[in-house]
């Protein structure tokens, strides 16, 4: 975790006005991903880029074969990426699991470049303050203890992890690069050069050592592999002829193939609520950074994350409006809709600007975000223009169906009774005006996401979907020697972070990119 004083980051440019919400209900979000605007306390601002929340391992619901089944391949089943998610990973469990002689060893590894570590065994000191009352709250919301959700079977609450050790951050840029990897930086890929159905090479642009840019050609000796991101690596099809035909008609771009790029765009819709409590020194902000107990530096501020199904009314409403393929996903067993996790602090991924209300962050306050992995509605990744310096157009359609707004509001409702009802920490709702607080109705949640606290958790996926867009083995359909390897080809959300599913798919990609040598 890395907290820098400084003013917030820039937030997403959005077209239009200031609201989330669009004519039919649904969440806008239209523009460039930027950055974000990160919650601030005390001056110190979060910079949320840094802190992994988890390391989830769990690709949607246990021993989930959805994927799998939905691309008619075994090898994206969560038992065949089992090997690669460990393969990562160097495991620090939970001291209270390993007292507890309850340790899922077979679920993790032990050598990976990714360190995970449980909160209480994180190289540093994490005795928050609230730990026994948050875990009341994940009981008073209805979720039983799980021992490990990193394991295959993710319901329940459960001691949170993140990719942190000694208060650093494993991410991919600890992966050791082979001797015979070249990386070039400050090198911007404009487009897929394809003759006669094959992937020739691409177009950089490069900047040079004397900020002057240059346009070079990369020939490709054996096959080009895009991993731009979710957002990225669909411009750049676009950009080269491969798309919807009429999206690329309407750019005058060439086409080469028809295929439905930049569709299936999903991500995780969240909204946060901000809860002071009169207890003391009990959140980061309030007292001492470090000391000998309680070490704010070690990791993310937090104790306890949950995932549940969505309530019984979502899912009639799900059964009445989805279709029969997508409603029998949905329902099946274990599959789960709803994340929950309480940060010691005020955290805000939202997109608007300036923020929103006087003396944020304001001190003792917490944050209680409610995520939909398993969000219904999808959106578009489009051009914006032919100019590959414009930021494509995100239109990911948060909550735009009512099965998701269902499911959020729901979520959103259980959590202010369950933080309202535990014992000895007074909650009181944080950040809105006396009118709105205890009003928990539809129009009041929306009220309150229009003005602060909901946006995205920075999931995006789909855009260059499996099945649809690159077969099993990341090939994109009727170009031969080109490939996508990132976010952009999970074809149905997970309820995971996707930070751990991405290496599990860039080593698995990688694995069947080598047999192909
Ligand atoms: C603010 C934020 C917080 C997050 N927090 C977490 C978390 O706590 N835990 C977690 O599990 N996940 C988290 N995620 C999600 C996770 O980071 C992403 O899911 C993951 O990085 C996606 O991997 P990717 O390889 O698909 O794309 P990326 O990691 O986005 O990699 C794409 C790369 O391509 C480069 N690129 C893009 N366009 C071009 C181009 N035209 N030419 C050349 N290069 C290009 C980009 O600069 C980038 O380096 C977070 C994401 C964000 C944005």
């Amino acid at each position: 975790m890395e907290l820098s004083v400084g003013t917030a980051g820039t937030g997403v440019r959005r077209r239009g006005g200031q609201s989330h919400l669009g004519e039919d209900g649904g969440w806008r979000l239209r523009g460039e991903l930027s950055g974000l605007h990160a919650g601030s306390s005390c001056g110190l601002v979060l910079n949320l880029r840094l802190l992994s929340i988890t390391h989830t391992l769990t690709p949607s619901h246990p021993r989930s074969h959805q994927w799998a089944e939905l691309v008619q391949d075994p090898r994206w089943s969560w038992d065949s990426l089992l090997p690669y998610f460990k393969k990562s990973e160097t495991w620090f469990p939970s001291t209270e699991l390993t007292r507890q002689g309850l340790l899922t060893r077979d679920a993790h590894g032990f050598d990976g470049p990714i360190k995970v570590s449980h909160v209480t065994n994180s190289g540093r000191p994490r005795n928050y303050p609230l730990r026994e009352k948050i875990r009341q709250f994940h009981e008073l919301l209805g979720c039983q203890h799980a021992v490990d959700i990193n394991a295959g079977q993710p319901e329940g609450y459960a001691e949170g992890f993140n990719s942190t050790y000694e208060g650093r951050r494993s991410y991919a840029a600890g992966y050791v690069l082979g001797a015979n990897v070249t990386l070039w930086s400050r090198s911007w890929v404009e487009k897929v050069v394809v003759e006669g159905g094959n992937a020739q090479g691409v177009i950089v642009t490069r900047s040079g050592e004397d900020g002057k840019p240059a346009r070079v050609y990369v020939e490709a000796t054996k096959e080009v592999i895009l991993s731009a991101g979710a957002q990225s690596s669909p411009k750049i099809l676009l950009l080269s002829g491969i798309g919807p035909a009429a999206d690329l008609a309407l750019h005058q771009i060439n086409p080469i193939v028809d295929l439905p790029v930049g569709r299936n765009y999903t991500d995780h819709a969240g909204i946060f609520t901000y809860w002071a409590i009169d207890l003391p020194n009990a959140v980061l902000g309030d007292g001492e950074m470090q000391g000998p107990d309680l070490d704010w530096t070690a990791g993310l501020p937090y104790d306890w994350i949950s995932f549940a199904p969505a309530d019984g009314s979502t899912r009639e409403l799900a059964r009445q409006l989805l279709p029969p393929d997508k409603y029998r996903r949905y329902s099946a067993a274990g599959k789960l809709q709803i994340e929950v996790f309480i940060v010691y602090t005020s955290v805000d991924t939202c997109t608007r600007t300036p923020p929103p209300a006087p003396g944020w962050p304001g001190r003792g306050v917490f944050t209680i975000a409610h995520i939909l992995v398993d969000p219904v509605s999808r959106g578009t990744v489009t051009l914006q223009s032919t100019d590959p310096a414009d930021p494509p157009i995100l239109d990911p359609q948060l909550l735009a169906s009512p099965v998701d707004r269902s499911a959020l509001y729901e979520c959103v409702r259980d959590c202010a009774r369950a933080v309202q009802a535990v014992e000895g920490l007074n909650a009181v709702e944080w950040g809105v005006e006396d009118a709105l607080r205890g009003d928990w109705s539809d129009e009041a949640i929306e009220r309150r996401t229009s003005r602060m606290g909901a946006g995205t958790v920075f999931h995006p996926s789909g855009t260059c979907s499996m099945g649809e867009v690159v077969d099993s083995e990341c090939r994109v359909f009727w170009v031969e020697r080109l490939r996508v390897v990132d976010a952009g080809v999970i074809p149905l959300p997970l309820a995971a972070h996707y930070q751990a599913p991405i290496y599990g798919i860039a080593e698995q990609a990688a694995e069947m990119i080598v047999r192909g040598l």
